[in-house]
């Protein structure tokens, strides 16, 4: 019995246009898996109050890489070529693209489904390692759109949560670095530096994100698999905001390996599978910035997988995978992170309880004063700390 197949990629989206920047960083920090607040109804004015306050800042650094994100159209392209690769490999399937932030979003991504009478779905995060922030948020939201009884309550699916650990993808990321690698003139020299995105320490300490487990596991199989001599550093970076981030920090990195002697050195992206503002403009030129004062001669990035043939090849055979493989629902993947604490507010909304009460009092009347006196002044605690 054959089903009409889609496969439905997730991705977190990025402004086109340097108009979009403002309300992509409203939606971005309305989420309450970016920015958790006790208070829920804190979250969407704190989004508009953060959007207006960064706007000027992230704008300035997506019109340095040419006006907008490149993440929508790399992110078709490796759509196109799943396509094509299941379809030559026997298994036609249809393949969409809903993004958390930004055009096309998830919620159209369902309507398309429907139109197309898809009977049987495999939901692919394009993040190899789970996070709470980020395919932890996306299956969140299909799970909420399951629940609310639109098409994706009809059909069957499947989740493929994560793939870090996939040794096609492992390859994939071998071949990237080997060929940027060995492309260099001296490359025993060069310094391996793996620049992974970071989260807030607490996701990981207190709501058991398995992140920061699945990057080192991930950078380990990397190192196994590509078996040459140089030394490596596994760093987090893009930090946003005053909470700890994990630690060490690729800023703080860089400039300690400078004083260390390292003259050679090759940043290798690890949670993105497409370029994106964070490769093209914090690695490609911030942080080459940074090397270069640091006393580092030669800096280079291994590019972003985007269609690498080998890593599309390995997202084909992981669909067909979970495709023959018994189903893992929505909400088992989403109870399958215990215990972690997704959603805090909607528990604060539920039970007045003590704690709540006090916490309501307590940060109304902060929040309120340090907002009011954000405005007003337009310098506060919340633009000492560097949230804007
Ligand atoms: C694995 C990847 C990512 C994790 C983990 C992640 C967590 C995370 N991000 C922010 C804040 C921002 N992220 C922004 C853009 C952005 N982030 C990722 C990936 C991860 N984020 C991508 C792919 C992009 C889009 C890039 C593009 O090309 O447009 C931004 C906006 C850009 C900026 O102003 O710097 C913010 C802000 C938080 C707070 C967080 C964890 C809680
Ligand atoms: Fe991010
Ligand atoms: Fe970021």
């Amino acid at each position: 019995m054959s089903h009409r197949l889609g496969v439905l990629l997730l991705n977190l989206g990025g402004p086109e246009r340097l108009e979009d920047v403002r309300p992509f960083l409203y939606n971005l920090f309305a989420d309450p898996e970016i920015i958790r607040l006790p208070l829920p109804w804190l979250q969407k004015p704190l989004a508009w109050f953060i959007a207006t306050m960064r706007h000027r800042r992230s704008r300035e650094n997506y019109r340095q890489i040419g006006g907008g994100s490149p993440i929508r159209h790399i992110t078709e392209e490796q759509a196109n070529a799943l396509a094509q690769q299941l379809y030559q490999t026997g298994h036609p399937a249809q393949v969409y693209i809903g993004m958390r932030y930004w055009h096309p979003f998830t919620e159209e991504a369902i309507a398309q489904i429907e139109r197309d009478g898809v009977e049987k779905l495999v939901i692919l995060p394009l993040y190899p390692q789970y996070s709470i922030s980020t395919s932890g948020s996306s299956l969140r939201l299909l799970e909420r759109l399951r629940q609310t009884g639109t098409y994706l309550a009809q059909i069957e699916h499947t989740v493929i949560p994560y793939w870090y650990q996939r040794p096609g993808y492992i390859g994939a990321m071998v071949d990237l670095i080997r060929q940027t690698l060995y492309g260099l003139p001296a490359p025993d020299r060069v310094h391996l530096l793996f620049s992974a995105h970071g989260v807030p320490r607490s996701y990981v300490d207190k709501d058991g994100d398995p992140y920061q487990e699945q990057i080192e596991i991930c950078v380990e199989l990397i190192v196994k698999a590509l078996d040459c001599p140089n030394a490596h550093t596994l760093t987090y970076q893009s930090r946003v905001g005053p909470v700890e981030w994990l630690q060490p920090y690729t800023e703080d990195v860089i400039p300690e390996l400078g004083a260390q002697g390292v003259r050679d050195l090759l940043v290798i992206p690890i949670s993105f599978v497409s370029e994106h503002i964070e490769t093209l403009q914090e690695i490609d030129m911030e942080y080459r910035e940074l090397a270069h004062q640091s006393g580092i001669i030669h800096f280079h990035r291994v590019p972003a997988l985007n269609t690498h043939p080998r890593f599309i090849q390995d997202l084909a055979a992981a669909v067909v995978e979970a495709n023959t493989a018994s189903s893992v629902p929505l909400n088992q993947v989403i109870n399958l992170q215990k215990p972690v604490k997704i959603y805090p507010q909607e528990r604060w909304q539920w039970g007045l309880t003590p704690a709540a009460e006090v916490w309501n009092g307590r940060l109304a009347m902060v929040g309120f004063m340090a907002l009011l006196m954000e405005m007003v002044t337009g310098w506060g605690p919340l633009h000492l700390v560097g949230l804007m």
